[in-house]
């Protein structure tokens, strides 16, 4: 019987055995799941509320009561009203006042969601394709949109974790969407479990500051007190020497994860590996340290000071010393339809057939959500990306709120902080308007996900009491507990948001401050931001979207320049329905050769 084709990545996996001898046991696993080789993912606990988080809350159960009486109506409607009876259910207790609403259904309808009018159903996201040559009409779809499922640790992921868990220094790699970040996530909460006794045991950083952002972590750079690194061995060893904060970094790490290695340059690798050996004054790379490497060397490279070839990672002469295991996670998740898996493939090796050019071309086309969110656009450069959300906030008159980001953190050299600063998601300044299209650069609970898209209805006042709409409004301080919720000032007006949720339904939320900072692994805060978790979405660049997984995307091709840069890009759509490319061209699909051959070394050990 023919297996169904699953989404698969196109390098090769190394040969390993998986039979269930060769796995440890997860017997912890078994009751949750079916499946003997996947393990749940920890939901976070519920903690106790603030009495400003205790507010929010409130209300929003308000807004939820608000969509679920907009809902009682649909449905009582549909199957002719009847009069309530003692078996009814009880009336939802909490109500937003009667003039909440009216203002709601009153809002400008510049400011108001296609998908919120009155005929418009309460679920988006399944495609009804009215498919035309040029355009594809994506409609708002009705009927109730399922929960995303949890996600459970695939049988690769979870033998990787527990080979890390075991004290193996490895690297692992898989193409856009294979799963690496969920994985770095789970081994980075497992390893900081096993060392719990010894706070800044595991060290978490990445190639980049914003790749490290992502992950909670810091540059390599930072950890190893290196600065840019670009002295002789001996320079930077004294360096690190003089640093006692660096040096005692290095003497306490005892796991080491490297994020996003494909921009780390090959001869920085090796000096880093050898200043661990003269700290530690163990011979062994990185002085014995645990490492644990991640990234995918077809994304992007590292970056090239002048007319200096790439040098990565993987041809440091320290690589395989240290690197102990390679694995490649096989199976894609981020697409789920395996021709799109195949296309992106082909573009990550740099090897389009005539047939894949052919259905990249075709996705020229225009497509139109009637739900009213547009795709985000994509660009190479921070300025495309300004001037194009500025224009599309120039086209839309709801009333407007500034909100400034309060900063803080332990760095006091203003251009590093800056620069560190400008690494978060979030900006300094957020100016969001009534219709502006944003997106969430946090994960808030299981449907609500960093890259979950929305659209600004309005504004409120959270510390407002319920019951009286002028006060809603009216601007009343926010409650400062010791443990409340940061707050960007007294007064501030929150946006309440509709999202639109994966599985396609749409929630109605208020979004208040969050925090981002760039931690130690000694819990030295280096900077720190309060700002809204979210952002303008209409455009993104290229280097923010890399690990973002995202469902409408539209990209074009003739500002691309960089290798990898496409296939990045392209790679963050969930869908083919939900990519428009402009300007193919098959030129600017490019992987470097020395990542193509390298690969074929991989492919060689998986065939012994
Ligand atoms: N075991 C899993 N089961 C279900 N979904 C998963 C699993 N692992 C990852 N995913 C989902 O796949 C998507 C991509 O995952 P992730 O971001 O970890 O991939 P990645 O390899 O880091 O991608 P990229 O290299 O593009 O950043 C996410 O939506 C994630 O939730």
């Amino acid at each position: 019987m023919s297996k169904a084709k699953q989404p698969m990545s196109g390098l090769r996996s190394i040969k390993r055995d998986f039979s269930s001898g060769s796995l440890p046991s997860i017997a912890s696993q078994e009751s949750l799941s079916s499946d003997p080789d996947t393990i749940p993912w920890q939901p976070t606990p519920p903690k106790k509320l603030s009495g400003l988080e205790q507010r929010l809350k409130d209300i929003q159960d308000a807004l939820n009561a608000q969509v679920s009486s907009s809902e009682t109506v649909l449905a009582s409607s549909q199957s002719q009203k009847r009069p309530s009876t003692s078996q009814d259910p009880p009336a939802k207790r909490r109500q937003l006042p009667a003039s909440w609403n009216e203002k709601l259904q009153a809002a400008p309808q510049a400011a108001r969601p296609a998908y919120s009018s009155a005929s418009s159903q309460r679920a988006f996201g399944k495609a009804r394709q009215t498919n035309t040559n040029e355009t594809l009409v994506v409609a708002a779809k009705s009927g109730s949109a399922a929960k995303p499922s949890p996600v459970f640790l695939s049988q690769e992921q979870t033998h990787i974790l527990k080979l890390v868990e075991s004290g193996l220094s490895l690297f692992y790699t898989g193409s856009a969407g294979a799963g690496k970040s969920v994985l770095l996530r789970e081994i980075i909460r497992t390893m900081r479990k096993k060392h719990r006794t010894a706070a800044d045991a595991v060290a978490v950083t990445a190639s980049t500051g914003i790749a490290a952002c992502n992950v909670g972590g810091v540059t390599i750079h930072s950890f190893a007190g290196v600065g840019i690194g670009a002295d002789s061995l001996d320079g930077l060893v004294s360096k690190v020497q003089k640093n006692k904060k660096a040096t005692a970094r290095w003497l306490r790490t005892k796991v080491l994860i490297i994020d996003e290695v494909s921009m780390v340059d090959g001869d920085l690798f090796d000096k880093l590996a050898q200043i661990g050996s003269r700290i530690r004054k163990n011979p062994a790379p990185f002085g014995g340290i645990q490492v644990v490497v991640t990234g995918d060397f077809f994304q992007l490279p590292p970056v090239t000071k002048g007319s200096q070839g790439v040098k990565f990672a993987f041809e440091a002469q320290m690589w395989p010393e240290t690197v102990k295991k390679t694995f490649n996670l096989t199976k894609v998740f981020r697409q789920r339809d395996p021709e799109f898996v195949d296309m992106l493939n082909e573009m990550r090796f740099g090897r389009l057939s005539e047939e894949s050019i052919a259905k990249f071309r075709r996705l020229e086309r225009e497509i139109v959500y009637e739900d009213g969110l547009g795709a985000t656009e994509l660009f190479p450069r921070r300025e495309d990306v300004e001037r194009s959300n500025g224009v599309r906030m120039g086209g839309i008159t709801g009333k407007e709120q500034l909100y400034t980001a309060s900063d803080g953190g332990s760095i006091t050299d203003q251009q590093q902080r800056d620069k560190m600063l400008g690494n978060f998601m979030a900006p300094k300044r957020l100016v969001l308007k009534e219709g502006a299209q944003v997106m969430l650069i946090k994960n808030l609970d299981d449907t609500l996900v960093n890259g979950t898209m929305g659209k600004v209805l309005r504004f409120v006042d959270p510390s407002a009491p319920l019951e009286n709409e002028d006060d809603i409004l009216g601007g009343k301080p926010v409650s400062k507990g010791k443990d409340a919720k940061p707050s960007l000032g007294m007064r501030t007006l929150l946006p309440v948001v509709e999202f639109l949720q994966p599985g396609g339904a749409r929630r109605t939320m208020i979004v208040s401050a969050d925090t981002w900072k760039v931690e130690l692994p000694s819990g030295e805060v280096q900077v720190s931001r309060v700002q809204l978790p979210l952002i303008l979405s209409w455009a993104m660049s290229i280097h923010k979207s890399q690990g973002q997984t995202l469902e409408r995307v539209k990209v074009d091709l003739a500002r691309v320049f960089e290798k990898g840069q496409a296939y990045v890009a392209l790679s963050r759509a969930t869908s083919l329905d939900g990519l428009q490319v402009l300007h193919f061209d098959p030129a600017k699909v490019n992987a470097h050769p020395k990542v193509v051959e390298w690969s074929r070394s991989l492919e060689t050990i998986a065939e012994k």
